[in-house]
Parts: structure tokens; sequence; C-alpha cells
């Protein structure tokens, strides 16, 4: 049963495996690294995670069940149109997004210098504020799959706001 409570929050979390390539979309930014991710779409891992916590706080299930791997209309699609999909569909239900909080691991690239795009992006297609979309990055140091740069892994958190 769904609660009354005008608040919703949700978590996302995904990982993509490097392979060939010379760059990754992350946060809907092109950063130059010497590999590629690998998936069905871009692979921007961190908007995959911020449509994972958007999804999650109305138990709408996730992105596979919205936008899945084995349908080519997805095939290279540019994650910010999911994001945006996703953003459409919640405020149909009416919710708007309170704040977003992410990271991503990874030893490089190195994402400071991308950060302020990346929140940019994520703000204008959840029709927000930069002041209201966080996005970190960490290394694990160099322990784990992320540590031995075998791929991305990134975590959201979000609020959702009823609409007045
Ligand atoms: N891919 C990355 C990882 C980290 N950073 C920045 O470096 C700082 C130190 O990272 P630690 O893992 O040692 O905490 C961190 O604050 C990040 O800003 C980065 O730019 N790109
Ligand atoms: C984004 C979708 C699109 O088909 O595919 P992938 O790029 O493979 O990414 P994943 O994080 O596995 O999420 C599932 C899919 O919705």
């Amino acid at each position: 049963m769904q609660t009354t409570l005008p608040l919703r929050i949700g978590i996302g979390y995904d990982v993509h495996a490097f392979g060939e390539g010379d760059h990754v979309m992350l946060g809907g930014v092109r950063v130059a690294h010497s590999k590629g991710l690998q998936a069905h779409s871009d692979g921007d891992v961190l908007l995959h995670a911020i449509c994972d916590a958007l999804l999650g706080a109305l138990a709408l299930g996730d992105i596979g069940k919205h936008f899945p791997p084995s349908d080519p209309q997805w095939k290279d699609v540019d994650s910010r149109m999911l994001l945006r999909a996703v953003q459409a569909l919640l405020q149909e239900r009416g919710w708007r997004v309170g704040n977003v909080d992410s990271v991503v691991v990874c030893e490089r690239p190195k994402l400071a210098p991308h950060i302020d795009a990346m929140r940019a992006a994520i703000a204008e297609d959840l029709r927000v504020d930069t002041g209201d979309v966080a996005v970190k990055a960490t290394t694990s140091e160099r322990l784990g799959f992320t540590g031995r740069e075998e791929g991305i892994a990134a975590q959201a958190v979000v609020t959702l706001i009823a609409r007045q």
C-alpha cells in the first residue's frame, strides 16, 4: 500500500565494465579515456543509477523494466533521454525531484574537472537547480573491481516531493 507522505526517497546503483573505446559517458558528459564502457545504451552508469533511484522512490521497478536491454530501440541510446523519460513519468504521477546525491567510483578517468558539467546536465533534465544535484567522485584505493580498473560503479540517492 502506498503511503500518503509527501516525501519519497530512492536509491540506485549501477556498474558497467570497461571495454574498448576512447571515452566514457558519465552524467551526460563525454569524458575522454583510454577505454569505453560496455553497455546496450551509451553506458552512462551515473545516469542509470539516478534513473533507478527515481523509479525506486515510487516503487516503479527499475531501468531495465522500463527500457529493456533486449529492445533494439535502446541500443546506443543517449541515457539523458532515459533520464528525461523517467522525470516525465514521475511528473505525470504528481511528483517533482527534491534533490539528488550521487557518487561515481573509479580510479580513472579523473572526474573532478567534469563534475559541474554533469550537475548542470542532470539538473536540466530533472528540471531542478544545479544546487539540488550533487555528483561526487572517489577512487576505491585500488581495491576491488573498480580499483583494478575493470569497470565503473555509481550510486545515487534522490528525494521526491509531492507537487501541490
Ligand atoms: N575518478 C576520480 C576519483 C577521485 N577524484 C577526486 O579525487 C579526490 C580523492 O579521491 P579519493 O578516492 O582518494 O578520496 C576526490 O575527492 C575526488 O574529487 C576524481 O576527480 N576522479
Ligand atoms: C540502460 C539499458 C537500456 O536498455 O541498458 P544498459 O546500457 O546495458 O544498462 P543497464 O545499467 O544494464 O540498464 C538496463 C537498460 O535499461
